[in-house]
């Protein structure tokens, strides 16, 4: 019998997450043996400092990826927003789940109803400070880190006025009814990769076990915003975002980065859904135009 070790994180998004792809492999053949095995990253023991200042995503899968390239587990389940741009070759992404809800959200203290001007709307990334600022002109805004629940009781304790978190990783908690009103992603352009999970393994093994949860518009849609951002400068500390949408056979890809007095500057590029990558690369280098000329 197959038996296959799940690495994830042990936050409780990451396990849940984790236990969706094992369900979808087992809806293929419940023959499969799965065990996850839970990991405690260094992006997760650090929750004093903003991530750009400690060294960016990739401090959430260093362990990860050591346990894959170790053998001491098979495959790993990533929240693919949380996803360095640039990958170890040897553990490739081999399969994207089909995308949950992409939008962002805005939460309020519980029994509070409206936001107070006096607080800071908490937030954990530049994307969404930058797209805050349009949306409420005037109210500040303010770091938060640590898991969802930990942003939640520091949200209910009175330090902030609202966060700003992913539907998708409040919807998979069971916090669903924690928000108060979804942002288009008009209004606020996701990050590449919001509400789509990705499963990453080691080059040369057959990863057909993840047939059941492999989704082909999640995966053009998430190598289409992977290229724009990583054509960008792979950006933990910079703002960019990205959405794609596919119907038919074409993909539509909507950007953002900022200039260097902080403006955030967006454009919108159309193609076949084959070519994302190209398409996303693409993207990167008209805004890089415009945020020159914006100078
Ligand atoms: N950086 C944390 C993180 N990574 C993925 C999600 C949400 C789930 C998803 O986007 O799939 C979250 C929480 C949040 O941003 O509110």
């Amino acid at each position: 019998m197959k038996h296959l070790k799940v690495g994830s994180r042990e936050s409780r998004l990451a396990v849940i997450q984790a236990k969706l792809a094992m369900d979808a492999i087992r809806e293929l053949d419940p023959e499969i043996e799965l065990e996850l095995v839970a990991m405690k990253t260094t992006g997760d023991k650090i929750l004093d400092r903003t991530l750009d200042k400690i060294g960016g995503k990739g401090l959430f899968v260093r362990e990860l990826d050591a346990a894959l390239l170790n053998g001491m587990v098979d495959f790993t389940v990533h929240s693919c927003k949380d996803l360095p741009m640039d990958l170890d070759p040897r553990l490739p992404l081999a399969g994207f789940s089909k995308r949950a809800d992409p939008r962002d959200a805005l939460v309020l203290p519980n029994g509070v109803y409206e936001l107070d001007p006096a607080k800071p709307i908490g937030c954990a990334s530049a994307r969404r400070a930058v797209q805050l600022k349009k949306l409420f002109p005037g109210q500040p805004v303010a770091p938060v880190r640590g898991n969802v629940q930990t942003r939640l009781q520091k949200l209910d304790d009175g330090q902030y006025a609202a966060l700003v978190l992913a539907a998708a990783g409040l919807v998979r908690l069971g916090l669903e009814d924690r928000i108060t009103r979804y942002f288009s992603t008009d209004e606020m352009l996701p990050a590449a990769g919001q509400g789509i999970l990705a499963v990453q393994a080691r080059t040369g093994e057959s990863a057909s076990y993840l047939s059941a949860f492999f989704d082909q518009d999640s995966a053009d849609c998430a190598l289409a915003e992977r290229a724009f951002v990583r054509r960008l400068g792979g950006g933990c500390s910079s703002p960019t975002a990205a959405y794609a949408t596919v119907q038919g056979e074409t993909l539509t890809l909507r950007g953002m980065d900022v200039t260097a007095k902080g403006a955030p500057v967006f454009d919108t590029i159309l193609g076949p859904r084959s070519q994302g990558e190209a398409l996303g690369i693409e993207l990167a280098e008209r805004i890089l135009q415009k945020r020159t000329e914006d100078a």
